[in-house]
């Protein structure tokens, strides 16, 4: 799939603006603070109704306008789309695929899907496990229904345990219902359990290779599913896992009541990142964890052209910086089969692309 046309109208710094892309590679350069992530921000939006920076619709809206527009023209299941989304101040949103209403933002998602990177996405590497598992989570609810309906009851679960053991002491006949939660959590959390172990199988088998690559065969990237303790085989069947989990739930049935927290479970799940077998989050520098970040995504990138038969839309922001000449060069020039965005700052690096186009961005305008 990819975005051949692009035009926003009062969004953020554009007033008014076309823009006609490559199929394969777009570099997006310009000075700071011109509109270069707001570009890529649109460009998000279309697929999948969504900014990655903000939840406040009011926010994309150009200042001093009342009303922002993306219209983007899109090629995708061997079909041009052309999604066409309007926000107003103070009112409901309207969005349409080809002239026909989309009733929610899942119909975008049909129709375009994005990858995107920034430079936040340094947490995956460098934070706590929480940052890892919302990407496992996000990348998994596009992907499989089954998944985000799992997580959507386990999250419902963990919240009534959670309010459960917390007012216990004032109420204790809550701890009657608590053997219910525990067992539904359990059959959801084994779901999961399943959908991560293959989704992090497959992310180190797409991500270690891209790393070596771009890495120049200097560093060798390893990921590593970590979950519940008990849960001997997490490729084993759902009913076995839910058994595991069960033996967990067991052994800390006094500890999670003597704290009032939800202990076991998969809500704590994590995957480990190491970098020539050392963990990445303690000892790698920063080109290492760029490039460990950046491997993550294009491995999810592949993983979506696995399951959905297209590559995504690849939009990397201000990816290059920190990055030595031979992992520019990577980036720029051999991420193939599929249309990539790559912001950067300094045109200096640029004349290592090879193929694709250019644009030069000033205060929400290209310039020549
Ligand atoms: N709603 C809005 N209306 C008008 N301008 C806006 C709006 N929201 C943000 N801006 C402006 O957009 C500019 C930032 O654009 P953007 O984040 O795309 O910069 P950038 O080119 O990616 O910069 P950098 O290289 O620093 O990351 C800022 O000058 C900001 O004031």
């Amino acid at each position: 799939m990819r975005i051949n046309k692009l035009t926003l109208e009062g969004f953020r710094n554009y007033r008014g603006q076309t823009l006609e892309f490559d199929p394969a590679c777009n570099v997006i350069h310009g000075e700071n603070a011109q509109g270069k992530t707001n570009l890529l921000e649109a460009m998000v939006y279309l697929s999948c109704g969504k900014s990655p920076r903000t939840r406040t619709e009011r926010e994309l809206i150009s200042f001093d306008g009342g009303e922002a527009r993306i219209i983007g023209e899109i090629y995708s299941r061997e079909r041009e789309f052309i999604t066409d989304i309007t926000l107003r101040a103070g009112s409901r949103r309207k969005m349409t695929v080809n002239g026909v209403a989309a009733k929610n933002a899942s119909e975008l998602s049909e129709t375009l899907h994005t990858v995107f990177f920034s430079p936040e996405d340094l947490f995956l590497i460098r934070e706590g496990a929480a940052a890892r598992r919302r990407f496992m989570d996000q990348s998994l609810c596009q992907l499989r229904p089954r998944y985000a309906r799992a997580l959507a009851e386990y999250h419902r679960l963990y919240e009534h345990k959670t309010r459960i053991l917390r007012d216990r002491e004032e109420n204790p006949g809550l701890l009657a219902m608590l053997p219910d939660f525990n067992e539904g959590m359990c059959r959801m959390g084994a779901i999961l359990i399943h959908y991560r172990a293959q989704y992090c199988r497959a992310l180190d088998a797409y991500a270690a290779p891209a790393h070596g690559d771009c890495s120049g065969g200097r560093e060798k990237l390893k990921l590593r599913y970590e979950t519940v303790k008990t849960v001997v085989d997490p490729f084993a069947k759902t009913e076995d896992i839910a058994q595991n989990l069960r033996d967990h739930q067991q052994s800390h049935y006094h500890a999670e009541l003597a704290s009032g927290l939800c202990l076991s479970g998969p809500h704590k799940d994590d995957f480990l990142v190491e970098v020539n077998g050392r963990s990445a989050r303690q000892f790698c520098s920063q080109g290492q964890v760029r490039t460990a970040a950046l491997c993550l995504k294009l491995a999810d990138r592949e993983i979506h052209r696995s399951a959905v038969g297209e590559y995504p839309v690849m939009l990397l922001d201000d990816v290059l910086s920190e990055l030595d000449p031979k992992r520019q060069e990577y980036v720029l020039n051999r991420i193939s089969g599929g249309q990539v965005f790559i912001t950067c700052c300094e045109n200096d690096r640029l004349d290592r692309l090879q193929a694709g186009r250019l644009f030069h961005i000033r205060s929400g305008e290209v310039v020549l």
